[in-house]
C-alpha cells in the first residue's frame, strides 16, 4: 500500500479546525485532527509545505517508521506546531491501518479495556448560585463528573465562565481580549464554590477544578490544601510546568489529586512530574501530543508511577480528535476520565462520527478505523476565520500567566 495524496482541510464551522486527509493507491483514507488553537494557519502550513511532500509513496502502514523519520528524522524537534502536525499523520494512520484490518481502532490498540469512557462536562456560572445550578444540569443529564467554575468577586471577567454554557468557545475574538488577575481573590472565592457544591451534592458526584496555570507553586499547594475538606478529583493546571521541579512544592502540602499536560507535546515534559509521582492524571492527548504512538508511551510511562489519564477535550479539539482520544480511552489500562465539551452542530455535522454519550460515558462505536469522518462539501462553506485566546494581567496591568 502506497500513499498516493494527502491535502490539509480548514474549516470554520463555529470555530476553526485543521483537519488532515490522507489517501492511500487502494482507496482508503484516513484522518488527523491538525487544530492548534490561535496557530492554526501555521499547523497547516508545515503540513502542507514541509510534511505532505515527504509521505507521498510511503507504506501508509509502516506508522512507527513514519512518526520516527518526521520527529527523530528532523533536525528541529518538538514544540507544539511540529507535534501537532506529526500527530495529524500518526493519526490519519492508525485510521487507515484500523480500516484496512476491518476494526475499530481500539481493537488495533489491545482491545476494550473498560465498558464506556468516563467523561467530565464543565459546569460554569458567574456567581456561586448560577454554577450551583449549572452543575445540577450536568447532573440531570447523567455526568458522574463536572468540571465547576465561577467568577471571581471584583474581577469583571474570569476566563472559564462564559456566557454561553453548553457550547462555550474560549477562543472568544479576532485579536486577544484581555482578562484581569489576582491569586488573592480567587484563592478566597474557589474554596467557598466547592463548598456549597458538596453541602448541595453530597461526595456522589465526582468534581474538578482548572486554575489554568495561574498560581505559584506555594499559592497551588494553598489552593489544594483549601480544597481538601471537599475532595476535589483533581485540581488541574495549578501552576505552570516549565520547572517541573515546582511541583515537589505542591505535593508535599496537599493530597488533593494533581492534573496537569494539555499543553505539553512530549514526553520529555512530563517525565519528571511521572517519575517522581508529583501529578496525579496526565491530561496530554492525541493532538498536541504527537498522536497516538507517542501518547501511548507517555501513558505506558505513567502507568508505572500510578499516574493515569485524563485527555483534554474542549472544543478546540475537533470530533476527530475526539474519536481517536476515545479509542485509545478504551484501551488504555491506566484509564482516569476524559474531558468533553460538546461541540456545536455545525461542528457535528461537518464530522459525522460514530461515537455517543450515554448516561455519563462515551462510547467510540465500532466502525472500522477512528470512526469520525469529514463532509468536504459543507466543510468548504465555512472559511477560516482568526480567532484567539485571551490573555491575562494582574491587577496593576502587569501580563501573566496563562
Ligand atoms: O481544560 C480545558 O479544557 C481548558 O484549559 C481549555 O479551555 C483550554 O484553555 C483550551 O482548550 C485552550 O485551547
Ligand atoms: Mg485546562
Amino acid at each position: 500500500m502506497k500513499i498516493r495524496s494527502a491535502k490539509v482541510i480548514v474549516t470554520c464551522p463555529g470555530r476553526n479546525f485543521v483537519t488532515l486527509k490522507i489517501e492511500t493507491d487502494e482507496g482508503l483514507t484516513g484522518l488527523g485532527d491538525a487544530t492548534l488553537n490561535g496557530r492554526e494557519l501555521a499547523v497547516a502550513s508545515y503540513l502542507t509545505d514541509h510534511v505532505i511532500p515527504c509521505l507521498i509513496g510511503r507504506d501508509p502502514q509502516q506508522v512507527e517508521d513514519i512518526w520516527q523519520y518526521l520527529y527523530r528524522g528532523a533536525y528541529w524537534r518538538g514544540g507544539p506546531v511540529t507535534m501537532s502536525a506529526i500527530a495529524a499523520v500518526d493519526t490519519a494512520l492508525w485510521d487507515i491501518k484500523a480500516k484496512a484490518a476491518g476494526m475499530p481502532l481500539y481493537q488495533l490498540l489491545g482491545g476494550r479495556s473498560r465498558n464506556g469512557v468516563m467523561v467530565y462536562g464543565h459546569a460554569n456560572g458567574a456567581d456561586i448560585s448560577e454554577t450551583v445550578d449549572e452543575v445540577a444540569k450536568f447532573l440531570d443529564l447523567g455526568y458522574k463528573a463536572v468540571r465547576a467554575q465561577c467568577g471571581i468577586p471584583g474581577l469583571p471577567s474570569t476566563y472559564g465562565v462564559s456566557r454561553d454554557k453548553m457550547f462555550y468557545e474560549p477562543a472568544d475574538a479576532d485579536l486577544p481580549t484581555e482578562n484581569v488577575w489576582s491569586s488573592e481573590k480567587y484563592l478566597d472565592h474557589v474554596p467557598q464554590l466547592f463548598e456549597r457544591l458538596r453541602e448541595k451534592f453530597g461526595f456522589g458526584p465526582h468534581l474538578l477544578h482548572d486554575a489554568h496555570h495561574r498560581l505559584t507553586p506555594i499559592e497551588a499547594a494553598r489552593l489544594g490544601k483549601s480544597l481538601e475538606p471537599y475532595r476535589l478529583f483533581w485540581m488541574e493546571d495549578v501552576t505552570p510546568a516549565e520547572n517541573q521541579a515546582a511541583f515537589r512544592t505542591i505535593r508535599q502540602h496537599t493530597v488533593t489529586p494533581i492534573a496537569i499536560g494539555e499543553i505539553f507535546n512530549t514526553l520529555w515534559q512530563c517525565r519528571t512530574l511521572i517519575e517522581e509521582g508529583l501529578i496525579d492524571y496526565i491530561r496530554a492527548t492525541v493532538v498536541h501530543a504527537g498522536g497516538i504512538t507517542h501518547l501511548r508511551r507517555i501513558a505506558t510511562l505513567a502507568d508505572i508511577h500510578h499516574v493515569r489519564t485524563g485527555c483534554h477535550g474542549a472544543t478546540d479539539l475537533s470530533p476527530v480528535c475526539m474519536g481517536a482520544a476515545l479509542h485509545f480511552d478504551t484501551w488504555v489500562p491506566n484509564f482516569g476520565i476524559q474531558e468533553y465539551m460538546t461541540h456545536t452542530e455545525e461542528t457535528d455535522a461537518v464530522f459525522p462520527h460514530s461515537y455517543w454519550f450515554e448516561d455519563g460515558y462515551l462510547h467510540p462505536g465500532d466502525a472500522p478505523g477512528h470512526g469520525v469522518d469529514i463532509d468536504e462539501e459543507l466543510a468548504a462553506k465555512y472559511p477560516y476565520s482568526r480567532a484567539y485566546l485571551p490573555v491575562n494581567r494582574l491587577e496593576d496591568g502587569t501580563m501573566y500567566n496563562w
